[in-house]
């Protein structure tokens, strides 16, 4: 068990770089000298324009393994346990967060039906699980996330792409992690179902869950009251409260219209 420094705090980066080695050879830094914290109960928006390690970072910070992507300078604490070097604790680190990746609902096993495929978090933790407590759990989910009771078993190419996407979002938050990683989990959603999306990651807020949220979405930012950090090349080019008080850097120009436009 990691011992826990900062008992109050989900995410503490510091000075964190990742590295992207490819096939060809070729090393890119996409992330350089990252530094934030993100207390539980509170949101994190991560913004910048394509290619800035957005992406990347996310994945990281998760506990995910990606083949060719490390972290190579600094380190961040994820609930106390360090992502350069997790160890044994990596198991703990992707119990306590729920990753939503980028395209999520795009990529969910096809030959599961969305009640398993919802539930495997837990039943893939274990397997002597109260089917009937499970089955409610999902049931919930579904309703919270507005899609039908009949969709628990149906298979994923039975559903539209945001059914699919809110899927793979209630399957995120059925553990109901203290951390949740979220890379654009808005796509494909119409504006009532964000809602519904966005309200159920107020109220986990409201009882500590952190959020990390990868999004160019203004409105996201505002509606989630989060705190912003803007990436460009790897590199914070801006952090701050909302998009109206960020500490914008003489060249961050071109990030100001990114996230006023
Ligand atoms: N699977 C991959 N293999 C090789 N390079 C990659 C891969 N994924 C991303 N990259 C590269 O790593 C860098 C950072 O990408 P990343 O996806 O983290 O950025 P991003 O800010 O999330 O971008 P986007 O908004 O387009 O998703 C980019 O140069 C990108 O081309």
């Amino acid at each position: 068990m990691p011992r826990r420094r900062d008992p109050d705090v989900a995410i503490r980066a510091s000075d964190l770089s990742l590295l992207r080695s490819s096939r060809g050879g070729v090393d890119v830094r996409v992330v350089d000298g990252v530094s934030f914290v993100l207390p539980h109960a509170s949101t994190l928006a991560i913004m910048g324009p394509t290619g800035a390690g957005k992406s990347s970072l996310a994945t990281i910070l998760s506990g995910s393994e990606e083949p060719g992507l490390a972290v190579v300078g600094g380190d961040a604490w994820v609930e106390g346990i360090p992502v350069r070097r997790p160890g044994r604790s990596v198991r703990e680190l992707t119990y306590y967060t729920g990753f939503l990746a980028q395209s999520a609902g795009a990529k969910l096993p096809a030959r599961m039906t969305v009640a398993e495929v919802i539930g495997e978090p837990i039943t893939s933790r274990d397997r002597r699980v109260n089917q009937r407590a499970l089955a409610v759990r999902v049931a919930t989910l579904l309703d919270e996330l507005m899609l039908p009771l009949g969709a628990a078993a149906k298979y994923p190419y039975e559903l539209s792409a945001g059914m699919r996407q809110r899927v793979a979002f209630a399957r995120t938050l059925v553990l109901e992690p203290r951390l949740f990683i979220a890379d654009e989990p808005f796509a494909n959603m119409d504006v009532e179902v964000r809602r519904a999306a966005r309200d159920a990651i107020l109220r986990r807020r409201d009882h500590g869950m952190a959020t990390l949220i990868v999004t160019n979405e203004k409105e996201v930012v505002r509606d989630l009251h989060a705190d912003v950090l803007v990436l460009r090349a790897g590199h914070t080019v801006a952090y701050g409260r909302g998009t109206e008080d960020l500490l914008w850097t003489p060249s961050s120009g071109a990030d100001h219209r990114l996230v006023t436009s």
